[in-house]
């Protein structure tokens, strides 16, 4: 409860933490700006004082003041940008701690977006506004009154000029943002596309070569970058407008104070000092107010950011108390209530209604048809998938809302088609673990009964495999994926599919694991299209139409396959026959074993 609670408000708190340097930041902008003046107050006393007394000593003086002061603010300047710099820096490695803590199964890699948890794009958004000079524009824009009301000091008319050239400056700021806003989003989309395409590419690259795809690709790229560039330049073009604008309008207002307060000079009612620190005064009030207007929509940006990041923590903190408050303390098992999942495609059910209940120590086969669903099962196990209905539960606690560490503790998958990530076999097995451990990376590939092959690689555990492990041969990318599903030693271990050469090359070596981890408690859920006939496995399941029914015996879950498939009643009738190549290369026919293919 406390740790929803923290979570809640572990934005605020992350930037209370940073109030002392906030503010520190805020007071530093004060002093900036108050010696900022310095400038003004030395040209009035340059053209009133030093020009009419003609005295060097106070000329010597004044200069000596001046450059010392000058000094004085460069070191203050910098000082509030490394302090903001360091506000933003902490508050996001503050607030990346607890989304990746925090961070629920489902709120990893959401959306194909690159960051790998929510939350961690709105942290980055707000420390770019807080150390991009947001802030300063900010601060520097509540102190410029004070350069408006020096001005007003040495003459009203100028004054009003100076809010003039204010309003003028506001005015094109709107506009800037009216014409820019959909152009900006043009643009950003246009690059998404080009990288995205990009992406692709990068990703398919041996498909779209080995199937002549450039033909289809290329013309599909031009396309993108073509957009993207007028795009690009569509809103460099508007841009470079408004600067200039904004330049010129600056330069105008300049002009005209310095002209008013010309005539003002003429007429007697401003020295000429007070005339030229004025225009020096505008350019000191329509700087910061010009970059404060620019950055207005960054602000609004910067809201929507914090404003979805305490959604995003809300909502996980609802759900850790929902968590807590459901099962305290519930035994250890998987518990499946009615659960119904739907095609995000179709909408149609593809699990209807499904009730399981395993035990640690369990060996669990689960068969049927292809398409009916066993994947999408046990990828729902995972909290992969949203569920229409039910919930699966382990411990009492929703799948979806463990942390990626409790997930990674819990579960070992073994995916039917097995994917890596580019890097080494260490790496992989250990899941990319920052200091892998080499004697349970070595037990996992024993136990995987890949460890011979793995050291038989001139690098070893170190041989650096890509994305699709293409050095490997198909049986050996399912070992590997079976040694990293091993190597966190899991709770719950997930084989989708086995692959038919575990059963046909190492039968006994595949028992002997499974049974291990079976004696040391791993509940073991497994899915073939027929059944394995592995003779210790506990409970056998069928999938049909999406419902899942519990057979006798492995063999009622064989009967019911072949009505299911409707296939010709084969009683007594022998198994087909396949060629089988032993590891001394001779050939011999054996019935084939009553598994799927991958
Ligand atoms: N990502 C997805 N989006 C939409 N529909 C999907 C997705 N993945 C699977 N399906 C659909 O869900 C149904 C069940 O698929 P699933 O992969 O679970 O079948 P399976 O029983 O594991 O089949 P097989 O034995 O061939 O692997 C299929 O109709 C499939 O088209």
């Amino acid at each position: 409860m406390n740790s929803a609670k923290a979570l809640r408000g572990s934005a605020r708190a992350a930037v209370r933490k940073g109030g002392f340097i906030l503010t520190s930041a805020f007071l530093l902008s004060f002093l900036v700006n108050v010696l900022r003046l310095a400038g003004p107050m030395f040209m009035i006393l340059i053209y009133d004082r030093v020009l009419t007394s003609r005295s060097v000593e106070t000329l010597v003086a004044l200069v000596a003041l001046v450059m010392g002061l000058l000094l004085v603010l460069g070191v203050l300047d910098y000082a509030r940008k490394r302090l903001l710099a360091r506000f933003g820096a902490q508050f996001q490695e503050k607030m990346e701690q607890t989304l990746l803590r925090h961070s629920g199964r489902n709120h990893v890699f959401q959306h194909n977006k690159p960051k790998p948890a929510v939350g961690l794009d709105e942290v980055d958004g707000l420390r770019g506004f807080f150390h991009s000079g947001s802030l300063i524009a900010i601060f520097d824009f509540i102190w410029a009154p004070m350069f408006v009301a020096v001005v007003f000091v040495l003459h009203p008319l100028l004054g009003w000029a100076c809010v003039a050239g204010v309003g003028v400056i506001a005015l094109l700021a709107a506009l800037q943002a009216i014409f820019m806003g959909g152009r900006q989003e043009r643009s950003r989309a246009a690059s998404g596309a080009v990288n995205q395409l990009k992406n692709v590419l990068i990703a398919s690259r041996d498909t779209v070569r080995s199937q002549d795809m450039g033909v289809g690709f290329n013309p599909r790229w031009q396309q993108a970058r073509n957009q993207a560039r007028d795009d690009s330049i569509a809103l460099r073009d508007w841009t470079s407008w408004f600067e200039t604008m904004s330049r010129i309008t600056t330069m105008v207002v300049r002009y005209s104070v310095l002209a008013t307060g010309a005539l003002l000079t003429l007429q007697g009612e401003l020295t000429v000092g007070a005339m030229v620190a004025a225009t020096f005064l505008v350019t000191r009030i329509l700087g910061p107010v010009d970059r404060f207007f620019v950055q207005i929509p960054r602000m609004f940006e910067a809201r929507q950011h914090w404003q979805r990041l305490t959604r995003i923590l809300a909502n996980r903190a609802e759900e850790l108390e929902d968590d807590y408050a459901e099962q305290p303390g519930a035994p250890y098992r998987l518990v499946l209530q009615n659960l119904s999942v739907r095609s995000p495609l179709t909408g149609n059910l593809i699990l209807r209604s499904i009730s399981l209940t395993a035990n640690a120590g369990e060996v669990i086969e689960i068969n049927g048809l292809s398409s009916q669903g066993k994947t999408v099962l046990l990828e729902t196990i995972l909290g992969m998938w949203q569920q229409s209905a039910g919930a699966v539960l382990i411990n009492g606690r929703h799948t979806s809302r463990l942390t990626d560490a409790e997930a990674q503790r819990v579960f070992g998958y073994a995916p039917e088609s097995p994917g890596f990530v580019a890097g080494t076999i260490e790496e992989n097995i250990s899941g990319f673990e920052a200091s892998p451990d080499p004697e349970k990376v070595g037990e996992a590939a024993r136990r995987a009964r890949m460890h011979a092959a793995i050291c038989s690689l001139p690098d070893g555990f170190k041989t650096v495999i890509d994305a699709r492990g293409t050095c490997l041969s198909a049986f050996e990318r399912y070992q590997l994926s079976l040694a990293r599903a091993l190597y966190h030693s899991p709770e719950i271990l997930i084989i989708d599919q086995l692959d038919s050469d575990m059963l046909v090359r190492i039968p006994k070596k595949l028992k002997q694991t499974l049974t291990a981890l079976k004696d040391e408690g791993t509940l073991i859920l497994m899915t073939a299209r027929d059944p394995l006939g592995l003779g210790y496995t506990d409970r056998h399941f069928l999938l049909k139409d999406g419902k899942l029914t519990e057979q006798k015996s492995a063999s009622s879950s064989n009967q019911n396959r072949r009505v299911a498939e409707d296939a010709p009643a084969a009683a007594g009738q022998q198994r087909p026959r396949v060629a089988v190549v032993r590891n001394d290369g001779a050939v011999s026919e054996e019935p084939r074993p009553k598994v799927a293919r991958r």
